[in-house]
């Protein structure tokens, strides 16, 4: 891309808030030039051991964060990005974000985080609940078993199941764990919407987030008398919830006077409604049309694909009318931890000596497909597609005392291309076309990986033409939402970019994989689809331990004090 722009050019920023840290991006109108970034690490980062301010240990599988590590973000990394752009501020005519989803906080009416009332802040219930936050399962199998019981007619658009990622889940958690929390939350609201209202001071709630992680089908929540049969105060769930629903690229509002204080940005400059990071990233790899789905792989992959009609997949997170673009039927499926089960390996498992991805994947690349006689379930972090669970847990079969670091390190790569290999026919025998997969997200920099992924799914593999996929993608819906392209398709043209075809199957190591995908659908199936249920039964025995060690840590600082 050429330097800064030409007399009379515009920009817009995106700003891409991910698991660990916030990105915000500069880019050129007329062409998606990415001419600034700057990152803000948050300062809280994930909490999942204790509060900041101290305090008892979170129970496990608990994922909080700090809603004034996404404000810092504004404050710090857009007016970075402006400088390192070099542009005049002035000539910024939209923002944009993106958010990991679902990830949500009780508020006061007032947008105010119930974390921050002063008598609250010790409150976990208070705090923001990250999309990663797995505590929820237990109230997502409550809402999956009524929804069935009772033929909840929404149950079949998200493949039969219901995450305990997800708002419902993470909302009955919050009643029934702090019901007094729960009372003070006027508002439970995404922090992709959250984050808009800090900027424009216009509420809303996007379709996006709201069809994926809401249950908001056809305009509609579930009613009433369904959420008052999974608890009897939980009937008021949905005014929480509630607000108005804005279609993608749309404009939420304009920045206000404060907000322009923190990012340096002029006051009444457009900002977009918000959006997820994964489905924000099918504009950035010019991939809206039916059939090419985008895989964007990081500490989890998010697999967003766009279809002409709807279809119910068994165990994908849902579809969505206008959830990627406008008029067509976005399909979500997602893997709970890939990126995540490799830093796993690196940081706890892997000898010092050669505990890098660098070097782990400069090692396994040598060896032939099979050569070290290892399938590995990838259910580190849970399995979110196809099976909806939270409880499963990771697997290695084949270890041997030959086995090696790099052949574990190759066999937890190749687990995470068979269950997006899953995913995949999954769509195509529901009658979703997936014809090319196009990859974004910061394991795009992983070529072993990427090739393993086009030989396992027998399917040429095209790479977005940013390293900030998501980030662009919220400035080209900036860019719409300013008016300056008509709809996100001509954006998605002008601004996009993709590389076709970078990585091809190569048929003996497909024929290669075939055999081994066949092994992982074997032990997919016997131990994730109720044949053997050792990993629930070990994760309840490990619950009760935690549970236990807790008390006796609690009584044990009694005594002392
Ligand atoms: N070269 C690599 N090969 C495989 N995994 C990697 C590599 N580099 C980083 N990772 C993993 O990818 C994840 C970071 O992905 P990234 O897309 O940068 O972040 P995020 O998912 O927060 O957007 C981490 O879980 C890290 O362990
Ligand atoms: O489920 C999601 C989108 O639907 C999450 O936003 C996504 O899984 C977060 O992953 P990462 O930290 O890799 O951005």
């Amino acid at each position: 891309m050429s330097g800064v722009g030409e007399v009379g050019d515009r920009y817009v920023v995106g700003v891409d808030y991910g698991t660990l840290s916030g990105r915000a991006l500069v880019v050129r109108v007329r062409d998606g030039a990415e001419l600034g970034t700057a990152v803000h690490e948050y300062r809280n980062a994930v909490i999942e051991s204790a509060l900041p301010d101290g305090g008892p240990s979170l129970p496990p599988d608990w994922a909080l964060q700090d809603p004034q590590d996404y404000r810092d973000v504004l404050r710090h990394a857009v007016p970075a990005a402006v400088a390192a752009a070099g542009v005049d501020p002035r000539d910024v005519v939209g923002i944009g974000i993106d958010f990991t989803a679902c990830t949500i906080l009780p508020t006061l009416a007032d947008g105010t985080p119930l974390c921050e009332v002063p008598e609250l802040r010790q409150r976990p219930h208070a705090w923001v609940k990250l999309w990663k936050h797995h505590a929820a399962q237990p109230h997502a199998d409550r809402i999956n078993a009524l929804a069935h019981e009772r033929g909840e007619p929404w149950i079949g658009r998200y493949g039969g199941r219901i995450s305990a990622e997800w708002q419902f889940a993470k909302g009955l958690q919050l009643l029934e764990e702090d019901p007094e929390v729960y009372r003070r939350a006027d508002r439970f609201i995404e922090a992709a919407d959250w984050i808009v209202w800090q900027l424009c001071g216009v509420e809303t709630r996007n379709v996006c987030t709201a069809g994926y992680k809401g249950i908001m089908q056809d305009g509609k929540y579930p009613s009433t008398d369904y959420l008052t049969a999974l608890n009897p105060d939980f009937g008021d769930f949905v005014t929480k919830l509630d607000g108005p629903l804005m279609p993608l690229a749309d404009k939420a509002g304009e920045l206000t006077a404060e907000a322009a204080g923190w990012t340096g940005l002029p006051q009444g400059i457009a900002v977009a409604v918000g959006n997820v990071d994964a489905h924000v990233t099918a504009a950035s790899a010019q991939a809206l049309a039916p059939g090419r789905l985008v895989a964007i792989m990081g500490t989890s992959t998010c697999h967003v694909v766009n279809g002409a009609q709807p279809a119910e997949v068994a165990g994908m997170c849902g579809v969505v009318e206008g959830g990627i673009s406008a008029g067509a039927w976005g399909y979500e499926a997602g893997q709970s931890g890939v990126g995540d089960i490799f830093g796993w390996f690196v940081k706890h498992a892997a000898p010092a000596e050669v505990a890098s991805h660098e070097r782990l994947t400069e090692l396994a690349t040598a060896q032939p497909v099979g050569a070290h006689g290892l399938v590995a379930l990838d259910w580190w972090n849970g399995n979110r597609s196809l099976l909806v669970n939270h409880d499963l847990s990771g697997m290695i079969v084949g270890l041997t005392l030959a086995t090696r670091p790099e052949d574990v390190y190759r066999a937890l790569l190749e687990a995470t291309a068979y269950g997006t290999r899953m995913i995949i026919e999954a769509f195509v025998e529901a009658g979703v076309p997936v014809n090319d997969l196009v990859i974004a997200g910061g394991l795009t920099s992983n070529k072993l990986l990427m090739q393993i992924y086009a030989d396992v799914t027998n399917r040429p593999l095209s790479i977005i033409g940013s390293a900030q996929g998501p980030a662009l993608g919220s400035a080209i819906h900036a860019a719409v939402a300013a008016g300056e392209y008509p709809s996100i398709h001509e954006a998605s043209q002008a601004m996009g970019r993709i590389s076709e075809a970078v990585y091809r199957p190569d048929p003996d190591r497909v024929r290669a994989y075939d055999a081994l995908y066949a092994e992982y659908r074997t032990l997919h199936d016997h131990f994730g689809r109720g044949a053997n249920d050792v990993m629930l039964r070990l994760r309840a025995i490990r619950n009760a331990a935690a549970g236990s060690a807790a008390s006796t840590n609690e009584t044990a600082s009694e005594e002392v004090a």
